[in-house]
């Protein structure tokens, strides 16, 4: 068993059901004194928990959320010596589902006990980066949205998006992909490191963590029909083989936008911007699954 720090993010996922620290100690209680929970008490808070502890000398450093403490508790990780592991406790769990991590939590712990170690890409969107997807568009829009919600949840984000839909207008955009250069308009146009946003709604199937490369997905326009057949796509995994989005697969991306455009890593708005840089850091993260 691996010296392992447990970061768990208190609010992350639908209502807690566990008690989260009675059952890690059923899992690792054979470590006793070598694995440590340690809670998060605010947005950002597990970037510095995770550094920490690898700076202690933990060797899996495991986010107890989904992917937007994945997402903090890997930047913490990145450039130091121990790897990422996974408890998916969140509402989407991305990650954890592309890397087949078990989502039943017993499952999960057992699994950690005895991980095996590899790496994985990292990508970059004007210099944040994510582990799992990045976009531009109505799904960073969904994101903001689902942010000043109130709730949490599958319903909630069912809710918000089917709302939005409604609302939201695509952005014309300028965008250069390794060297190509594409004017379009942008409804969503994803980044891709895995293959999910989480919940089985894969943007990008293909994905593959450790190619080296991001797929890209563009939606330019999405009437309701199209709308339809990219939900379809999505659920049953074969969106790519539908006419209703454009694919490519690169290392690097540039877009400049007409107007402010919201961006989210990881499923977190984080701001609208008018040019973005993404690229891509090859098998920059350890870890252990
Ligand atoms: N103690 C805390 N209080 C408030 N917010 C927190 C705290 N710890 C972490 N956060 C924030 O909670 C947010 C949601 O966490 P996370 O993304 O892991 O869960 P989720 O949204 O339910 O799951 P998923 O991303 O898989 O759908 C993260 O953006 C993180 O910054």
């Amino acid at each position: 068993m691996p010296k392992t720090c447990f970061i768990l993010n208190p609010i992350a996922g639908p209502s807690r059901r566990y008690d989260m620290p009675a059952l890690i100690a059923q899992h690792f209680g054979a470590l006793e004194g070598n694995y440590e929970i340690r809670l998060t008490q605010a947005a950002g808070h597990a970037v510095e928990l995770a550094r920490a502890a690898s700076a202690e000398g933990f060797e899996v450093v495991a986010a107890v959320g989904g992917d937007g403490t994945i997402n903090e508790v890997g930047r913490g990780l990145l450039g130091t010596a121990a790897a990422l592991g996974i408890v998916p406790q969140g509402s989407g769990n991305g990650l954890a589902r592309h890397l087949k991590v078990p989502l039943g939590l017993p499952a999960a712990l057992r699994r950690l006990a005895t991980p095996d170690f590899s790496r994985m890409d990292v990508g970059t969107m004007n210099g944040h980066p994510f582990f799992c997807t990045a976009g531009l568009g109505f799904d960073a829009h969904v994101s903001q949205h689902f942010a000043l919600a109130g709730s949490r949840g599958l319903s909630t984000y069912l809710r918000v998006t089917l709302r939005e839909y409604r609302r939201y207008l695509p952005v014309p955009v300028r965008v250069e992909l390794d060297g190509q250069v594409e004017e379009t308009n942008c409804y969503v146009l994803a980044f891709a490191n895995a293959s999910q946003y989480g919940n089985n709604a894969y943007i990008a199937p293909l994905a593959d963590l450790r190619d080296g490369l991001l797929d890209v997905c563009l939606i330019d326009a999405l009437p309701v029909i199209r709308a339809m057949k990219v939900s379809l796509g999505m659920a049953l995994g074969n969106l790519p083989q539908s006419n209703a989005a454009e694919y490519f697969r690169v290392a690097r991306g540039r877009v400049t936008a007409q107007a402010p455009i919201g961006f989210h890593v990881d499923g977190d708005y984080l701001g609208h911007d008018i040019e973005f840089v993404i690229d891509l850091l090859p098998m920059a993260l350890a870890v252990a699954v």
